[in-house]
């Protein structure tokens, strides 16, 4: 399985205004859709993958499109190497200006954007190599006739439990009238939203996006939510914006409430302090966001379950591994998620299902974005709460062509190269 191609379509797809610890979700994420083309004997096959369309995540992609022509879709661990050394050696004579990539796409000047994230090389290698790998294996698992499950190991579930992911919101972006959820601002607007949710998809664990308003505001909503759904499991993440003094404050609260509390405050320490004084387990998808990352917060105990994200964490196998150094140090994973379609749905749950120490519902943000989906309907349905590991080989989805063209079509329409949540919320309330 030979590369001739790696093609990469920044796409942009339709948002609610969700609400979090930096702003509000822009009306449209910026995504990009990876097609990995191969040659081999008998016809070749294509690959998909699906990641940020973050600027500098595409610049990358495209650098790395003009140098794995040749190599194989196999030799994974070469593939790696190669992002790593092109991103640690920022390779010359490419055009990195903060809006080169929008305008290559383009051909136009950008009327707007936010601004150019700082890339970190290391961080990045694994955000842009796990798009690839992601790509890679379902390549293989296309020229083989099998899921990629089956290459991560095999199946310990065949179907993967994900939470409903219950935000703050406003009814409607600003201008636009009401969406189909309406506003959820208050202890009642959250309970509404998380029986809809439970309604369609039949979730067995919910989840709050917290560090919106003030604590005492988002533990009545959390406390509404228990009243409501006195079975299932409820977890809280304010995004690191709680300071130490409120966290403790709100953990006495909360004690016997959750089944676990997500980065309510930044940084080991803190939350090494946080942990010592509560029962309520303390998970994390910002203190421990890569191997580096175990040792401190084990030293420190400041965690006892890590969010896993094979976007970040660098691919399918990558996720996979996570699982067992979680259960080597006795920690529990869980699954962290961000904006997203069906590509990366599918990636997550073959990921999940190939995970035996995974023991918590995965994130989604998958109902918020499934209206604008790239791939075609039928291979990724929720039954209570859970998904099934599709049956067709590779990730086991399809690509709609007509629907790709058009999210590309609206990304160019933009002329956005950044999410800017804080910039965004700034334009409606100063
Ligand atoms: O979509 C959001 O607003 C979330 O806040 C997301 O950006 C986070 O990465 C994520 O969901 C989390 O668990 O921290
Ligand atoms: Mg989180």
């Amino acid at each position: 399985m030979i590369i001739s191609e790696l093609r990469v379509t920044p796409i942009a797809f339709r948002d609610p205004p969700l609400l979090n610890a930096d702003g509000v979700h822009e009306p449209h994420v910026l995504r990009a859709v990876i097609e990995l083309v191969t040659d081999g004997p008998g016809g070749g096959v294509t690959g998909l993958g699906e990641c940020t369309g973050h600027a500098w995540q595409l610049d990358w992609l495209e650098l790395i499109a003009t140098r794995i022509r040749g190599m194989s879709a196999y030799d994974t661990g070469a593939l790696a190497r190669l992002v790593s050394e092109l991103l640690a050696g920022r390779a010359d004579g490419v055009d990195y200006g903060p809006d080169a990539n929008w305008r290559r796409w383009s051909g136009r000047t950008p009327g707007s954007r936010g601004p150019a994230p700082v890339p970190a090389p290391a961080f990045d290698a694994m955000r842009v190599y796990s798009a690839i790998e992601v790509a890679c294996l379902d390549a293989q698992g296309r020229r083989a006739g099998v899921p990629v499950v089956d290459l991560l190991g095999g199946r310990v579930r065949d179907a993967v439990p994900y939470a409903g992911y219950l935000f703050y919101k406003w009814a409607g972006h600003p201008g636009s009238g009401d969406d189909e959820w309406g506003a959820a601002l208050d202890p009642d607007g959250i309970v509404a939203q998380a029986e809809r949710m439970v309604d369609h998809y039949g979730f067995r664990s919910l989840k709050l996006k917290g560090g919106v308003f003030p604590p005492d505001e988002e533990i009545a909503a959390v406390r509404a939510l228990r009243a409501a759904f006195p079975g299932l499991p409820l977890r809280i993440d304010p995004n690191a914006a709680w300071t130490l003094t409120t966290a403790l404050a709100a953990v006495r609260e909360l004690e016997g409430v959750l089944e676990y509390l997500e980065d309510p405050v930044a940084g080991v320490d803190d939350m090494a302090a946080v942990a010592a004084a509560t029962s309520i387990p303390l998970a994390t998808n910002m203190c421990v966001t890569s191997l580096e990352g175990v040792r401190p917060a084990l030293e420190r105990d400041a965690v006892r379950i890590v969010l896993g994200d094979h976007h970040i964490w660098g691919g399918l196998r990558a996720s996979v591994a996570l699982g067992d150094v979680c259960r080597a140090v006795g920690w529990g994973l869980s699954m962290h998620s961000n904006s997203h379609l069906g590509i990366s749905l599918a990636a997550m749950t073959h990921a999940a299902a190939a995970t035996p120490g995974l023991g918590h519902a995965c994130d989604t943000h998958y109902p918020w974005n499934a209206a604008e989906d790239v791939v075609l309907p039928g291979a990724l349905s929720f039954q209570d709460g859970s998904v099934r590991v599709p049956d067709g080989p590779g990730l086991g989805v399809q690509l709609d062509r007509t629907v790709l063209d058009r999210l590309h079509a609206t990304y160019l329409s933009l002329g956005r190269e950044h999410r800017d949540d804080k910039a965004y919320r700034r334009s409606v309330t100063p």
